[in-house]
């Protein structure tokens, strides 16, 4: 018999990592001894599926890898599949991890300074086009200044008085002056899948979404 047509997965391999591997392992897929080891510099792992390979990738280049056709399916919060926006990425499934939200903050004493008072403003995000295009809809023309991290820095700084962030508990904004002042989007991992792949592989493709949409609901039981 031929061997099936290699299938990749991409996982974030951030701080997610934790709440998505128990999925992947309700899903039936249990990759190689490596992707344990801490001191392992491997970044495509086998598992016990034959065919299907696990990469772990940063959280935006998850959404890459898939939109591409390079992995076939991923996990994406929905922050990095809006601000992508690719059309070759196809989110079947919530996977009800990753809970967050994405939302404006400012600092505390300055927290009433309405946007729609100025033409233009400044915003420090790593959400780029999210962010423009929620000023834009409030009629403000967006200045984006892109940080890969640590945006609470930016008001203190003065390098924006304005982030756009994500915020869990609230802790980080606390921690650093910042009151959450609108919330842009609320936030949670999606299954995600390469569109011209799930065309040309229907079958595999469908019993995979259809393992996670069990796992989601065996953890939702
Ligand atoms: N505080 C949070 N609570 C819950 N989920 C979060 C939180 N922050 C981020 N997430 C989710 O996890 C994804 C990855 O987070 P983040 O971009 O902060 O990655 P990271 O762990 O810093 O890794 P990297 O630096 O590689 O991008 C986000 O796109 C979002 O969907
Ligand atoms: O509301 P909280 O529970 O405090 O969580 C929010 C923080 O979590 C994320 O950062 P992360 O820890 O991933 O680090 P980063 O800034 O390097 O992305 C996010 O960018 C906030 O800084």
């Amino acid at each position: 018999m031929a061997a099936p047509e290699k299938l990749v997965l991409a996982l974030p391999k951030g701080r997610i990592l934790d709440e998505v591997m128990p999925l992947v392992r309700a899903a039936g897929i249990e990759p190689e001894a490596a992707f344990d080891d801490p001191k392992s510099r491997q970044l495509e792992f086998a598992t016990n599926v034959p065919g299907l390979s696990i990469i772990r990738v940063r959280a935006f280049d998850a959404a890459t890898f898939v939109a591409f056709g390079a992995a076939h399916l991923g996990v994406v919060g929905n922050d990095v599949l809006t601000e992508f926006n690719y059309a070759d990425l196809y989110s079947p499934l919530d996977l009800k991890i990753g809970h967050c939200r994405l939302s404006l903050a400012m600092p505390v004493e300055e927290a009433d300074d309405d946007p729609r008072a100025h033409s233009h403003i400044r915003v420090a995000t790593k959400y780029p086009n999210l962010t423009r295009a929620y000023f834009a809809g409030l009629g403000v023309q967006a200045e984006c200044i892109k940080l890969n991290g640590a945006m609470e820095l930016a008001p203190s700084l003065g390098l924006s008085k304005r982030i756009v962030d994500l915020v869990s508990t609230g802790g980080t904004l606390k921690a650093n002056g910042l009151k959450e002042v609108s919330v842009i989007a609320d936030v949670s991992s999606r299954l995600v899948v390469n569109r011209p792949a799930f065309k040309t592989r229907p079958a595999a493709l469908s019993h995979w979404i259809e393992r996670f949409r069990e796992a989601v609901g065996g953890a939702a039981a």
